[in-house]
């Protein structure tokens, strides 16, 4: 089993693994390196940054030698960061101060702390400094077209591109509609013409901007009436491509401005390219390391396992242990194998209490010529005998060096969990992963059906349930479910369910034996049972 439903994990054994037993991402970054934020103090105004980005705006600060401070108003506090739309006259009613300047720090538009990360170093403030509009400045930028210096341009993009003349003259469209003021629209349309980007052509055409949009800028639409069309395909298709990228899936959304405001696109096509592509998929097979953790170890410049066994620091014990068996835990054992360690468990088990039944689940039960690992499920038919086994169990078996390695002890409402490395004694054998999972005997049948598998299996019978006004979960089937939409109402009343056949049977369903359990579209052979499984997909999918 390499994921479950959510549990809580002993924090001795997994401190930093997820909420969840999975291989999931598990411990912080500490990175070395140019610390260009030394002397900085900044306290990030969160109104219109967004909680995400100013976490990310934290970490790289902390990362680069700065300081994040809470409070705007504390007197070391030098920098004090607003959203690149925050208009002077919003930022004083949010911090309750008549004017600007704050005497004790400067009031930078967030796309500094940007252009540092980009530069490596601090860049001048000047063009990012957030002041009280001058009279006068009001009514001017209220006109269609400003001009930038060009020099501003390059302070800005830091940039070594030789072609930022497209960006001299920029096209705004002042939104009044919505409130903005003429200098939130000239710092938008300032900050987002840097080597990267140019403006979209009004539909109006006021502009004096290049018709002919260069190719890899990003083009800015909100300047833009024509709503419908993608200027951007060069970022779209890659930002597409990037959801194939373990690490960004479905947060591809709130990703966009932070890849197009801090250079990340660039990252993107590095690591699309060549070695750092093959260095995340390394990594995210070693147990313990998800995409997240993959992702931070390419960008710490390890391209080979043994980069990063070379920093310990970096690495949780689980990770560790996952390096240390990399290829073992890799390579699946043929079900003989499956079939020695259930053995082995069951030996150890039955001489801590007679009468246990030890079962070993997964593909192993469904008849599969080779297994991931081991799925041993445990339970005792006196319906407490099975209590406090699991902890004698792992300890004699540990004893024994047939278990070599711990990696997770949960435990989730009744069931406990062991999630570690064994190995058979005798030449020759490999390091395997064992999961050991002791239940109570009324639960047995719902556990033995979920981690009998297979998950898509497992899958199309809880949707199944939930279209009968059921929920099933591998430690119990409930009836009389109430929901309205998603939301549960009322959740039921558990069934009895003393064996496998009888969970089928409250389903509608004829039994299938292990070895058909492959097979999850139950319409295949269930059609006039089963409801069609897309559209309870849609409507639960989870
Ligand atoms: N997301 C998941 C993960 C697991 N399981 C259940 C069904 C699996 O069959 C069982 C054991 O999980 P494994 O990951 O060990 O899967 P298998 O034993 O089926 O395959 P493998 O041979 O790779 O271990 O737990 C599930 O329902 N949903
Ligand atoms: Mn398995």
């Amino acid at each position: 089993m390499k994921r479950s439903s959510t549990i809580e994990i002993n924090p001795v054994i997994a401190k930093q693994q997820k909420t969840h037993v999975s291989r999931g991402d598990c411990c912080p970054a500490t990175v070395q390196g140019n610390r260009f934020f030394t002397g900085v103090t900044a306290c990030i105004v969160e109104a219109g940054i967004g909680k995400a980005r100013v976490e990310i705006f934290r970490r790289q600060l902390e990362k680069y030698g700065g300081t994040v401070s809470q409070q705007v108003t504390a007197g070391n506090c030098t920098h004090i960061i607003v959203d690149e739309n925050m208009d002077a006259a919003r930022l004083c009613r949010l911090l309750k101060i008549d004017k600007l300047p704050i005497a004790h720090a400067r009031v930078l538009k967030s796309l500094w702390l940007s252009a540092c990360l980009k530069n490596k170093h601090l860049v001048d403030t000047s063009v990012y400094e957030l002041t009280m509009p001058h009279p006068s400045q009001t009514t001017a930028f209220r006109d269609d077209q400003i001009v930038l210096a060009n020099n501003s341009v390059n302070r800005i993009a830091g940039s070594t591109s030789n072609d930022t003349s497209i960006c001299d003259t920029v096209n705004i469209t002042t939104d009044e509609e919505n409130g903005k003021t003429g200098v939130t629209s000239r710092d938008n349309h300032k900050s987002e013409c840097s080597d990267n980007c140019t403006a979209a052509p009004s539909s109006e055409g006021t502009a004096v901007i290049a018709q002919q949009l260069p190719k890899g800028r990003w083009v800015c639409a909100m300047s833009s009436k024509h709503g419908s069309v993608n200027h951007n395909p060069h970022i779209t298709d890659k930002l597409e491509e990037a959801a194939a990228l373990p690490s960004i899936g479905q947060q591809i959304a709130d990703k966009i401005w932070e890849i197009v405001q801090s250079g990340c696109l660039r990252r993107l096509d590095e690591v699309m390219s060549g070695d750092k592509m093959a260095a995340i998929n390394l990594f995210n097979d070693v147990w313990g390391a998800g995409p997240g953790t993959a992702e931070r170890w390419v960008q710490q410049g390890f391209r080979t396992l043994d980069d990063v066994r070379a920093h310990p620091d970096q690495i949780t014990k689980q990770q560790a242990i996952g390096l240390n068996h990399f290829e073992d835990f890799l390579d699946r054992m043929p079900r003989s194998e499956a079939a020695e360690i259930e053995n082995m468990v069951q030996t150890s088990a039955l001489a801590i209490a007679k009468g246990l039944i030890v079962q070993a689940c997964g593909s192993y039960r469904r008849g599969k010529p080779t297994c991931g690992d081991t799925d041993v499920l445990i339970t005792h038919p006196d319906g407490s005998s099975h209590v406090g086994v699991l902890h004698q169990l792992v300890l004699d078996l540990h004893q024994s060096g047939f278990i070599t390695d711990d990696l997770v002890t949960a435990t989730d409402g009744t069931h406990r969990k062991y999630l570690g490395a064994c190995k058979l004694p005798g030449e020759n054998r490999k390091h395997r992963r064992i999961d050991i999972i002791v239940v109570p005997y009324t639960e047995y049948a719902c556990a033995l059906l979920y981690f009998t598998g297979s998950a898509h299996f497992n899958r199309s019978m809880r949707l199944l349930a939930i279209k009968k006004g059921m929920t099933l979960s591998e430690h119990r089937l409930n009836a009389g479910v109430i929901r309205k939409g998603k939301e549960k109402l009322s959740k039921g009343q558990p069934l009895s369910t003393p064996t496998e056949e009888s969970v089928f049977e409250h389903l509608g369903l004829p039994y299938r034996p292990p070895e058909e359990r492959d097979h999850y579209d139950l319409k295949v052979k269930y059609s006039n049972v089963v409801p069609a499984d897309d559209e309870a997909k849609t409507q639960y999918s989870q």
